[in-house]
């Protein structure tokens, strides 16, 4: 087997420590992750989905365990180092995206994070055809909105933008946080159609948290069910292939 491009070994995380509410929220977390990975993961509200994100993003350190990314330890790696080959999706449309900036200057910033940015005027027109071209896959009109400021979009359109920006650089993890849960079922589907396809397409690394059990299954090639703290199934290839809803059902 080839060597992971992420690993969780043992990851413990306490909140309220040496308090009478000291709890363990991640109770002893192993995860290795194959490049290429689009894995799903479910689990009940507190489950500690998100602060599973929280310890591979960085914005959490583990009290004990280790986090490895390409082999090489990087435990205590800050966030903001991390997102040099890490982006995340939020479930909030506002949080990924400049509200008053226009779609064309989001995306400038993005494709450009870790550069220096003086050229943005002429970047813009350097790239124009290129975002109105990436906006186009998003399939929501994005792509005539280039010069809209973000703050005026839908919900579903600023949440595309989101997902490009943190998809533009082709990151090595992706990390996707109910990403569709604040859309209507319609624009949902949608957003999750051009994710699958961003995502087999540029073969991305992605981890997707959701509630739609119908979309745990469906896609990605591993599912994941969180339960206090702890994975107790992690079905990947012919396991996860042969699930039903009934079955997932059954577990959460
Ligand atoms: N900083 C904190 N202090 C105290 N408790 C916390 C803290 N962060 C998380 N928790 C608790 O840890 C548990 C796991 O929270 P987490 O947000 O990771 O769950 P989740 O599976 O993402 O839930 P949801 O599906 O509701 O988003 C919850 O019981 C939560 O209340």
């Amino acid at each position: 087997m080839t060597e992971p491009i992420f690993a969780l070994k043992d990851i413990k995380t306490l909140v309220n420590r040496n308090t009478p509410n000291e709890s363990m929220i991640l109770k002893g977390i192993n995860l290795d992750i194959q490049a290429g990975d689009f894995i799903t993961i479910i689990g009940t509200n507190g489950a500690g989905k998100s602060t599973l994100f929280n310890v591979i993003s960085g914005s959490l350190l583990p009290d004990s365990g280790t986090i490895y990314y390409k082999g090489k330890n990087i435990t205590n790696l800050t966030a903001e180092k991390r997102s040099r080959f890490l982006s995340r999706v939020f479930q909030d449309p506002k949080l990924g995206t400049a509200p008053r900036m226009t779609v064309s200057e989001n995306l400038l910033l993005a494709a450009r994070r870790g550069e220096r940015r003086r050229l943005i005027p002429r970047g813009l027109k350097l790239h124009r055809e290129e975002f109105a071209a990436l906006a186009a896959t998003m399939h929501n009109g994005l792509e005539k909105r280039l010069d809209t400021f973000t703050e005026n979009l839908s919900g579903g359109q600023r949440q595309a933008l989101s997902f490009l920006m943190a998809t533009i650089k082709r990151p090595d993890i992706l990390l996707l946080d109910e990403h569709t849960a604040a859309l209507d079922p319609n624009t949902s589907a949608h957003l999750m159609a051009a994710t699958n396809n961003r995502i087999t397409q540029d073969h991305l690394t992605a981890l997707m948290i959701t509630h739609h059990l119908e979309d745990a299954l469906r896609y990605g090639n591993r599912l994941l069910v969180l339960d206090n703290g702890k994975i107790i199934h992690d079905f990947k290839g012919a396991a996860k292939t042969d699930l039903t809803l009934s079955d997932l059902r059954k577990l959460i």
